[in-house]
């Protein structure tokens, strides 16, 4: 079952942040499938869509990812982060070709201790109805042996709607045009990466046929206070970065004070670790600052 550089690829949640750039790096390839074309809760329509093309693995990178929001509607949420996964697992054994779920750093944070980085075989304990779900589709993925379980974290400079996608870097940046200083939590330690380096590496991962569970993010660990400031002081502008607690800023979940992912399995699998979340900051303000 091995997903060739030449076949087509399936990618549901394509209108999403990450699933646009990986259509756009498979351009012909890719077999796109919004949420208007395919509502991956409906079994009906997944297995009716799917079941005749002539894909030869199916990425799924449609998702709830509203992390606050889940809190107060946790069965919208489950049902596309977890129940649906059931669906696409049926559909890649009616294809007999691998099925790709992305998932999150936020199945991690329930070790409150926690200070070094965490491997693919550390036990997760999540703190979130969203890393719980994300969790619980991780599960329903794995009963297909032919699986890549990819775990990432805290997305920018993507696309949406062919805009630039909502992210936290976009939204300091925004932010920045109007505010003198901004208060931004510093007890999260995690890695911002940015979008484009992992949409090239889970196609490179899925040439192989390595299935199993792996984390992808750019690597180094920051806080977003830290990220924060570093963006304003790359722009050179003059915004006062306030170091806050999570307490403090009162979000309705729960997010890790610590879920940085240890990337080694992939570097070895695919040659070479991803850029410095510093390199790939750079990378996203030159690109944004050429346009
Ligand atoms: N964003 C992040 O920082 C991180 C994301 N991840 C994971 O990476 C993956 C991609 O995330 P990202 O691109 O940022 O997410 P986005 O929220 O940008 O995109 C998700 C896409 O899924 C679509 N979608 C939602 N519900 C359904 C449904 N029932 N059927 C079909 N499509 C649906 C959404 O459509 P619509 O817009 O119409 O609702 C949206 O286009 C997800 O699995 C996420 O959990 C992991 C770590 C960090
Ligand atoms: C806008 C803003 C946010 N924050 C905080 C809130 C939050 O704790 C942190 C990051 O905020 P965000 O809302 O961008 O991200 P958040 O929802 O925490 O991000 C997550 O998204 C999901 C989907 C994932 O899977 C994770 O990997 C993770 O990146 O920054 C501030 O402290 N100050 C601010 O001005």
């Amino acid at each position: 079952m091995i997903c060739k550089p030449t076949h087509p690829i399936v990618v549901l949640g394509a209108g999403g942040q990450l699933g646009q750039e990986i259509c756009k790096n498979l351009q012909s390839r890719a077999l796109p499938f919004t949420r208007l074309a395919l509502d991956i809760t409906n079994r009906f329509t997944v297995l009716r869509q799917l079941r005749d093309l002539p894909a030869s693995a199916v990425i799924n990178a449609a998702a709830y990812t509203q992390v606050d929001f889940a809190e107060v509607d946790p069965d919208i949420c489950y049902s596309v982060n977890a129940q649906a996964i059931y669906h696409l697992v049926e559909a890649c054994r009616l294809l007999k070709c691998p099925l790709v779920q992305l998932s999150t750093d936020f199945v991690f944070g329930g070790d409150r201790t926690r200070q070094s980085p965490y491997s693919e075989d550390d036990l997760p304990k999540p703190l979130s109805v969203y890393g719980r779900s994300k969790l619980a589709g991780e599960q329903i993925a794995a009963t297909w042996p032919a699986h890549f379980i990819i775990r990432t974290c805290g997305l920018y400079g993507g696309l949406s709607a062919n805009a630039e996608a909502p992210s936290f870097a976009k939204t300091m940046l925004e932010l920045a045009e109007n505010h003198l200083s901004l208060r931004v939590v510093a007890d999260q330690r995690c890695t911002p990466s940015y979008v484009p380096h992992i949409a090239q590496a889970i196609l490179k991962l899925i040439q192989t046929e390595a299935y199993g569970t792996y984390h992808i993010t750019n690597a180094g660990s920051t806080t977003w206070y830290e990220f924060a400031s570093t963006i304003f002081q790359r722009q050179g502008l003059g915004v006062s970065v306030i170091p806050i607690s999570s307490a403090d800023w009162g979000a309705a979940a729960a997010r890790p004070h610590y879920s940085v992912l240890s990337c080694s399995k992939y570097a070895s699998v695919c040659g070479a670790p991803l850029p410095s979340w510093e390199l790939a900051l750079k990378e996203y303000l030159d690109y944004r600052n050429s346009i």
